[in-house]
């Protein structure tokens, strides 16, 4: 009876509370907002002037097979964010649109450096986007949703400033921002080439992801972890190349394989993305299903809510409807996500113990209620026959 009925609904799962590890900033823009502010400061080239013309653009110029030309895209976002106004904009409504997805908890993530052109300093931009996102929560909690949203300070792979980045993500620790990350296209820019920006940050005792084994494979993962000592994989969703299934069912993990799920490396899962750059064929052939049953540390993400068009509550509904997921395998998944967030441990294990366990609880409670009103319903419709 409880099996059926704690699969939740569209509207369940957009209530549950959730929480999101990897999600881009430059990559979950308002098509509106893009047009407004591509208006207000003279750059005219979008390729589309109407909003749901332009959120369709995104989705099928993404929608490519490869995340080189995935990537390309986000040179327009990038361009109508290089005002204080505009990305102190882009962050408070980042933060409005996640909390009333139901997001509780968010680590969003951009590279500071593809914001100067306008003149702005690295530090600017930082405290422009603290400020947006402050913006947001506190709109929100005005709204009736509760959110927290830390920021990861992106370096592009393929550039050289990984360290100065790291020095950024550093100097903002306890300020906003909660970690660091590299990413960009993946294929001939190893992680290794930052182990500077890396090192600096054990030495800080601080934490950081990397985006890993994507569009590239096992080395990429191995790198990431042990040349560069990731706290996360960025993705990480190739570790599937190191895990055996043989005809009979029986699994066989490999090394690398072993180690990722022994140490409870947490991986960031984005499923939508991964099938728009071709990491993944199916929802249904998306490794997330056996990550999941083989009890990896897997988490649920977006990615780019634009380019991908999607959301927490979109990505859990199809999951829902492949693997057929209950709601306490969404509290699993949440879960995952809050113990390997990078705020302390003790913020971590009261959201986990003060917010998300009670949420999916009073979720789960629901079909009794349900069950209750029906009969009620019934009893009150058979007395009035019997009177
Ligand atoms: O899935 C991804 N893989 C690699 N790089 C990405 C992905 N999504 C976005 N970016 C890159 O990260 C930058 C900072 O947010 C974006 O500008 C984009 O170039
Ligand atoms: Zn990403």
């Amino acid at each position: 009876m409880t099996s059926d009925t704690t699969i939740p609904t569209e509207d369940q799962i957009r209530r549950a509370p959730k929480v999101l590890l990897h999600d881009h900033l430059d990559g979950g823009l308002r098509p509106a907002t893009i047009i407004d502010i591509a208006r207000e400061t003279g750059y005219d080239g979008l390729p589309e002037t109407e909003p749901e013309a332009l959120g369709t653009w995104f989705r099928d110029a993404a929608d490519s097979g490869s995340l080189e030309r995935y990537l390309e895209t986000f040179s327009h976002t990038c361009a109508v964010m290089q005002t204080r106004d505009a990305l102190f904009r882009v962050a408070a409504e980042c933060a409005e649109d996640l909390a009333e997805d139901g997001v509780v908890y968010a680590e969003v993530r951009y590279a500071p450096e593809q914001h100067l052109e306008g003149g702005l300093t690295l530090d600017e931009v930082v405290q422009a986007v603290n400020e947006g996102f402050r913006e947001g929560e506190r709109r929100a909690m005005e709204a009736g949703c509760r959110i927290r949203v830390g920021a990861l300070l992106t370096a592009m792979r393929h550039a050289a400033r990984a360290l100065e980045i790291a020095e950024l993500a550093n100097k903002f620790r306890d300020q906003g921002v909660v970690g660091f990350d590299i990413a960009g296209a993946e294929a001939g820019h190893p992680p290794t080439r930052h182990l500077d920006a890396f090192e600096y940050l054990k030495r800080e005792n601080n934490h950081f992801t990397i985006h890993a084994g994507e569009a590239f494979g096992l080395p990429s993962i191995w790198q990431a972890l042990q040349w560069c000592g990731a706290d996360r994989l960025g993705h990480g969703v190739r570790i599937i190349d190191d895990i055996k299934v043989a005809e009979d069912g029986s699994i066989e993990l490999g090394r690398l394989a072993s180690y990722v799920r022994d140490k409870r490396i947490p991986l960031e899962l984005c499923p939508t993305s991964n099938l728009q750059t071709a990491a993944a064929s199916s929802y249904a052939e998306h490794p997330i299903g056996l990550l999941r049953r083989l009890r990896f540390r897997a988490t649920v993400n977006t990615d780019n809510r634009l380019m991908s068009g999607t959301s927490m509550s979109r990505e859990f509904g199809h999951l829902v409807h492949t693997f057929h997921y209950t709601l306490d395998d969404m509290q699993w998944f949440t879960v995952n996500a809050m113990k390997s967030a990078f705020i302390p441990f003790d913020e971590r294990l009261a959201m986990i113990n003060d917010v998300i366990k009670p949420g999916y609880a009073e979720l789960k409670s629901e079909w009794l209620f349900r069950q209750a009103a029906t009969e009620r319903a019934v009893t009150s419709d058979s007395s009035r026959y019997e009177g």
